[in-house]
């Protein structure tokens, strides 16, 4: 069989968490990345982009774009989901929530350096006041090693990716949140991602100055 092929910029954006995802669901994927203007351009004009964005991928037949429509996809393919409506629709809930939060921290490295360190400064209250304290609340309300139906998902895999990207600008982040802590641990080690977090995996590096400025050229702004 084919692997999904995934077309993004060589870093993290958008596409990271469908990184994530499928590595977490063992499945390995071709990654092709735009590196210049006439490579985007080209997508555009073949007609490969719905709105003329990305990220894009091709998988079972389909070309899909839409960051969110992709996931859903992929954890209802690969069974990280949830049983039932209602289970699907509290995993929706927290993975949105946290792609909020991993949107805020890719497209932090895109402020002027005036800003930088003001706008970090926020994601890192934001983490702290509004999205791990709930969280922390769901795995304490539940008791349970997931965060939905005692059962690994999609939420599970977006929140560890969350986490470790706001330990990036803040390693004592979870000072304050011990359930989320031993999450973390838990989450680390499923073989699967375990994997995934070793050197050499497909997961991309934090945005560097060389990122911003390709991906700036590329969509000039
Ligand atoms: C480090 C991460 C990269 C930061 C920049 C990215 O964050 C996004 O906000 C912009 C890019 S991602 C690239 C951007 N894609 C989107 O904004 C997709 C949004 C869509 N709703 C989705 O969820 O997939 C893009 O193709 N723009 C061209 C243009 O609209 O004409």
């Amino acid at each position: 069989t084919t692997k999904p092929k995934l077309c993004y910029f060589r870093g993290r954006g958008r596409m990271e968490s469908i990184r994530w995802l499928l590595a977490a669901a063992g499945v390995e994927f071709e990654e092709e990345f735009i590196e210049t203007t006439e490579q985007y351009e080209k997508l555009q004009k073949d007609g490969r982009l719905l709105f003329g964005q990305v990220p894009m991928v091709e998988i079972d037949g389909m070309v899909l774009t839409q960051t969110r429509a992709i996931l859903s996809y992929l954890a209802a393919k690969y069974d990280l989901n949830g049983k039932d409506l209602k289970e699907t629709v509290r995993i929706n809930m927290y993975a949105d929530g946290t792609l909020d939060l991993m949107i805020m921290t890719a497209l932090a490295a895109f402020k002027p350096p005036e800003e930088k360190e003001e706008n970090l400064t926020l994601i890192v209250k934001k983490a702290k006041t509004r999205y791990f304290p709930a969280f922390e609340k769901i795995l304490n309300d539940h008791g349970e090693d997931f965060l939905v139906g005692n059962k690994f998902s999609w939420a599970d895999i977006q929140l560890l990716e969350a986490i470790l990207m706001v330990e990036e600008l803040d390693a004592s982040v979870l000072s304050d949140f011990p359930l989320l802590k031993a999450f973390k641990a838990r989450i680390s080690n499923i073989p699967t991602i375990k994997k995934f977090l070793q050197p050499g995996s497909p997961r991309k590096p934090p945005p560097d100055s060389h990122y911003v400025e390709v991906v700036r050229g590329i969509l000039q702004f």
